[in-house]
């Protein structure tokens, strides 16, 4: 008798059963979803798991991570780091500038104004970031969440929670779908992962594809203009309702009047 196939060695699945495993939110996206836009996207989804705390997308380039400073949690260590660095460097300055036989005097009475300055700086980097926020990330992936939560977050060191999304949630679209003209590819928000989060990863040349050969895509362009007619001035009143329009309560009233005197007469 032959052995029984191990459950990994199928050659093909049911279709409800994998349907069944999905989140709910995804389920009913499914439903009205055309068939063969679902399996060319279905076919392109990578999955990826992202670790708690694990940034997904980024919109601020956090300055601690861009200065390699994760281990300085404050400003002022940050600053007081970039007086050091940059004595360091003056020091440094001085020396090639003395081993090449030059004038180093002007190089010791700049050093310690100069030190200080940078480390001032580097003391207003963060609140400068504020002010004059860096463009983030530019979009090249959307995801869809197959499991787990991720979390829209922002403000002084994204501790700010916006949102929290769950198991079937669509993100990562907008800078995908916008044009790029006036950076508008770039990730509009931080999204990271509140623990552990299995996503779909898609990206943007597969969806580009999968949009452009979808008859949905068509037909959302149709409805483009369709949907201006709902806006379009409305045709004109049917003859019985216009002459309900017309009505006029007090020449109404005067006739009853009329035909109750008349009724008395
Ligand atoms: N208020 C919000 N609610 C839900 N999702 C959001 C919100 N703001 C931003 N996002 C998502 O966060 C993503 C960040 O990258 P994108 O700009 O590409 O697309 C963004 C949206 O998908």
């Amino acid at each position: 008798m032959p052995p029984p196939p191990s459950p990994s060695l199928h050659t093909h699945t049911d279709e409800s059963e994998l349907l069944v495993q999905m989140p709910l939110v995804m389920r009913t996206a499914i439903a009205g979803c055309d068939n063969q836009m679902l399996v060319d996207m279905l076919l392109r989804l990578k999955s990826i798991v992202y670790l708690p705390g694990d940034f997904v997308c980024k919109k601020n380039i956090d300055f601690h991570h861009f200065l390699l400073l994760d281990c300085v949690d404050s400003y002022f260590q940050v600053s007081v780091l970039g007086c050091i660095v940059s004595h360091f460097l003056f020091v440094a300055l001085g020396f090639i500038v003395f081993h090449y036989s030059m004038s180093v005097s002007w190089v010791c009475r700049l050093s310690l104004p100069v030190s200080f300055s940078l480390g001032v700086a580097s003391l207003l980097l963060p609140s400068l970031a504020h002010i004059f926020p860096l463009q983030g990330d530019i979009g090249k992936e959307m995801y869809i969440i197959k499991a787990g939560e991720v979390q829209v977050i922002g403000g002084p060191d994204n501790k700010i929670v916006f949102v929290t999304l769950k198991a079937g949630c669509v993100f990562g679209e907008i800078s995908l779908l916008q044009s790029s003209k006036d950076g508008g590819n770039r990730r509009t928000a931080n999204v990271a992962a509140h623990g552990f989060a299995n996503l779909f990863v898609l990206d943007k040349k597969d969806l580009q594809d999968i949009l452009s050969k979808a008859p949905a895509a068509a037909a959302a362009e149709a409805n483009k203009k369709t949907g201006m007619a709902l806006f379009a001035p409305k045709p004109p009143t049917p003859k019985m309702l216009r002459a309900f329009g017309q009505f006029n309560k007090a020449a109404f009233i005067e006739k009853l009047k009329l035909a109750s005197s008349g009724d008395k007469q």
